[in-house]
C-alpha cells in the first residue's frame, strides 16, 4: 500500500487540503485525505467560524463528503497538521466518526510529507454500530 501511486498522492493531497484550512480562530490547519475502497480520493480541511462552537475538523469533513458521494469503505486516511513531531493524532469525535466505517489505515503526515502510521486501536471500548445491536431488557 505505501509504495503506491495511491498513498503517494493521499500523502500529497492530505497535506494540500491543509492548506485550504480556514482557521482564523486556532490558527490550528488541519488537512484530511481519504482513499475509498475503490481509489476514489476525498479531502478535507478544518473551517472554523466566529460562533466558534461550530468548528467543523477537516476528518468529519472529508469523510462527510465521501459518504455524500456513496463511498462508505476505506483503504486509508491521512490526517495533517502543522505540528513537526508530536500531533497525537485525531480529536475525541473524529475518531468516534471513523470508528463508524470500521478499521482501516491511518496516517498522521507531518509538514515535511514524512508520515507514521497510527495505532488501529483509536477508540478504546468505543460505542460502535454494534452496540445498537446488542441485546436489551
Ligand atoms: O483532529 C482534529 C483536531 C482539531 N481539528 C481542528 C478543529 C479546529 O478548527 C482546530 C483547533 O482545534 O483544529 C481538526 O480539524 N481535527
Amino acid at each position: 500500500m505505501e509504495s503506491s501511486k495511491e498513498f503517494k498522492a493521499l500523502i500529497r493531497e492530505c497535506h494540500k487540503a491543509k492548506e485550504r484550512a480556514y482557521c482564523p480562530y486556532s490558527n490550528f490547519r488541519v488537512g484530511c485525505a481519504v482513499l475509498t475502497e475503490d481509489g476514489t480520493m476525498f479531502t478535507g480541511c478544518n473551517v472554523e467560524n466566529a460562533c466558534y462552537g461550530l468548528a467543523m475538523c477537516a476528518e468529519r469533513n472529508a469523510i462527510i463528503k465521501a459518504v455524500t458521494e456513496g463511498h462508505r469503505k476505506f483503504q486509508a486516511i491521512a490526517v495533517g497538521t502543522d505540528i513537526k513531531d508530536k500531533f497525537k493524532g485525531p480529536c475525541g469525535p473524529c475518531r468516534q466518526f471513523l470508528v463508524e466505517f470500521g478499521e482501516c489505515d491511518l496516517y498522521m503526515v507531518k509538514p515535511d510529507l514524512t508520515y507514521m502510521k497510527f495505532p488501529h486501536d483509536l477508540l478504546p471500548m468505543g460505542f460502535g454500530p454494534a452496540d445498537l445491536l446488542a441485546e436489551k431488557i
